[in-house]
């Protein structure tokens, strides 16, 4: 039986939420065991069972329904064969769907598209204990952009936001496809802050270059956040203007999914020089060598502010 040499956006989206929730479910799982199977990759660099266990379930399911797809997941790890096949019709009846998604969205030639996967953002701050701003963050890219996002927060409560309160953990999902309107984004800035800049940058790298590139914005605020995508998703609900880090450390699978959120606000992701990401297989091209810039606005402002 021939492979299908094209699929549809709504339908591999579709099966892109269901199991970022199902991989929120086995990281919760791991947690409240309190045996992580910590592992160190490199210094400062640790992976968890969590981490595995959740790429083996994405990618393990996606490969029922789509066997040749371009799939660049974080952890160097087996896939196993999973026989139980994701649903794909979630989205085949919402409206904003029908009626907004790129027609040609709907029959895209599967060798051009790259799946990044982040089966869990933030791991140094899940083995610290420090859970709200864990997140898995699946991200479709289509001839080197991003056209959909997947992000689900296992331990947060239904507004999103950080509880230690095992109770509440149920969990938030943010998906977007790139043109259709996003649903279940907030406006978290608070009153305090309106008219305000805010920055945000890392909690755990912090250098003379982000140093350098906090001066150069000067920032009313400058915030500090653990994981790429929580960061990411700081400036998509307004609670940060701009995320900068301006050096090597993040990696394609951390902005993929968050980019196409962002790009579906209408927001900007780019290098700190203003040149577009492009989203490749290259392992040479993995890496953000040049560091990345999130804005919701006002991007060409930060560029020229970074690089005057
Ligand atoms: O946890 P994984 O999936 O390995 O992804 C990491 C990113 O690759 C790093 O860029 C993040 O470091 P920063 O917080 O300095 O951005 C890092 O944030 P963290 O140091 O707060 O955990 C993570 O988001
Ligand atoms: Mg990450
Ligand atoms: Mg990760
Ligand atoms: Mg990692």
């Amino acid at each position: 039986m021939s492979l299908p040499t094209t699929l549809n956006l709504l339908e591999l989206t579709s099966a892109c939420i269901k199991l970022a929730q199902e991989s929120g479910d086995i990281i919760r799982e791991v947690f409240k065991s309190g045996s992580l199977g910590i592992e160190m990759k490199s210094v400062d660099d640790p992976m968890t069972k969590a981490d595995l266990l959740s790429q083996q379930h994405i990618i393990g399911s996606l490969r029922t329904i789509w066997k040749d797809l371009n799939i660049v997941g974080e952890e160097q790890c087996e896939i196993p064969v999973i026989d139980k096949r994701p649903p794909i019709d979630l989205l085949l009846n919402d409206k904003d769907c029908i009626e907004k998604c790129p027609e040609e969205f709907k029959e895209l030639p599967i060798e051009d598209l790259i799946i990044f996967i982040d089966p869990l953002d933030a791991t140094r701050e899940f083995t610290l204990g420090r859970v709200g701003c864990v997140m898995t963050l699946i991200g479709i890219s289509f001839r080197g952009k991003p056209i959909a996002g997947i992000i689900y927060q296992p331990f947060v409560d239904c507004n999103g936001d950080a509880t230690t309160d095992q109770s509440q953990w149920v969990g938030r999902t943010i998906w977007a496809i790139v043109g259709v309107p996003v649903k279940g984004i907030k406006d978290k800035r608070s009153k305090d802050d309106i008219g305000k800049v805010l920055l945000v940058t890392t909690a755990s790298h912090f250098n003379d270059r982000v140093q350098q590139a906090v001066d150069a914005i000067k920032p009313d605020k400058l915030l500090r956040a653990g994981g790429a995508g929580y960061k990411s998703l700081m400036v998509i609900e307004n609670q940060a203007d701009v995320y900068v880090f301006p050096t090597v450390g993040s990696k394609l699978w951390d902005i993929c999914g968050p980019h196409a959120i962002l790009l579906a606000v209408g927001g900007k992701l780019t290098d700190p020089k203003g040149n577009d990401i492009i989203y490749s297989t290259n392992p040479e091209k993995i890496e953000n060598k040049n560091g990345i810039i999130i804005t919701i606005s006002n991007h060409q402002k930060y560029i020229d502010l970074l690089n005057n």
